[in-house]
């Protein structure tokens, strides 16, 4: 999608999110004229292919999952956009590089710019960026088990401590899973001009970006190391700190949730084993190892190798 499309499709998003979490639209029981003019919104600026999710998300979710959780996703999509920038700008400069047989002043200046416009700059900056991404669908998951899971609950965290807390760690989690899958991703992210790597965990910037960005033949799979462990690190970190809030979800959405997380680690816990190198292939874990992940998560053993004992089946 060009970059022009994609700001026109992020503006009719919050546009969307603007009318549907209005007071008045958001009610149980919304006035006729405002399910008009809600089904003129999607009928005249949403896709075709997407005017049912549309439909339903305006009929469910306003009264289950806070606007912000969307305000979220759609600030890390735009974070995301002003990397096309860079990387139009990037593949423009490499071509007419190529073309002129002059690559290093327009090499240099493609790895300034990424360096400038990537408004991933410090670690705190990818923190930022995962729990804008997918910490807020921790968030949504969240607030769905607690509409939809929770037998005496109610909605939302209606400034429940514990709750306040499980929030805040499922978005640590969300957090954890993004970085692991910023670490696989190095790789595929610089072929198409896109830097997660904060730019305070090179050693070398210059060299860095030019091997990265400009002579990826000249990295060989353990040479990704240096920016793939500290990530998982980072990773397994968010996750220990987090992990045991699954507890604190209903009963019913535990295991699932448990598995899904540890179905993913198994991605990061691979590029480990291999010593952090990374293919020239997006990585792909074994449906067997991931199967083995999610047993032993419902066998009651989680991912660290920690028993928990018996599962904990209160509510
Ligand atoms: C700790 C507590 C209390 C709860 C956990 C709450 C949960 C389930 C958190 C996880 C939320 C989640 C599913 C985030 C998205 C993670 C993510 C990195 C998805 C990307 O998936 P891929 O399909 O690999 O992405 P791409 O292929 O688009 O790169």
């Amino acid at each position: 999608m060009a970059e022009q499309e994609s700001q026109q499709m992020l503006q009719m998003m919050k546009d969307f999110l603007r009318l549907v979490y209005t007071p008045a639209t958001a009610a149980a029981e919304p006035a006729a004229d405002t399910a008009v003019i809600i089904n003129e919104f999607i009928c005249s600026r949403v896709p075709e292919a997407a005017i049912p999710a549309f439909y339903l998300f305006s009929k469910l979710l306003p009264g289950i999952i806070p606007r912000n959780a969307f305000d979220d996703l759609i600030k890390g999509y735009e974070m995301d956009l002003s990397f096309s920038v860079v990387g139009d700008e990037g593949n423009e400069s490499a071509a007419a590089a190529a073309a002129a047989g002059m690559p290093n002043g327009r090499q240099r200046d493609s790895r300034q710019s990424i360096m400038e416009q990537s408004p991933i700059k410090t670690e705190y900056d990818l923190v930022i960026y995962a729990d804008r991404v997918a910490g807020s669908v921790a968030d949504m998951i969240c607030h769905l088990a607690w509409a939809i899971l929770d037998p005496e609950g109610g909605q939302g965290t209606n400034g429940n401590a514990e709750r306040i807390k499980t929030l805040a760690m499922a978005r640590q989690m969300g957090q954890a899973l993004q970085f692991v899958n910023i670490a696989r991703d190095i790789r595929t992210d610089a072929l198409l001009r896109r830097l997660y790597i904060p730019l305070t965990m090179f050693t070398d910037r210059e060299q860095d970006l030019e091997a990265l960005f400009n002579k990826p033949e000249t990295l060989v799979g353990k040479d990704y190391a240096r920016y793939t462990l500290p990530l998982l690190g980072i990773a397994n970190t968010l996750r220990t700190m987090s992990a045991g809030d699954i507890e604190n979800l209903p009963r019913t959405a535990r295991a699932g949730t448990r598995a899904m997380v540890a179905s993913y680690f198994e991605i990061g816990k691979e590029i480990e084993r291999r010593g952090g190198a990374l293919d020239s292939e997006r990585l792909k874990v074994s449906r067997w190892r991931r199967l083995g992940a999610v047993l032993r998560c419902f066998w009651g053993w989680d991912q660290d190798g920690v028993s928990r004992g018996s599962i904990n089946t209160s509510s």
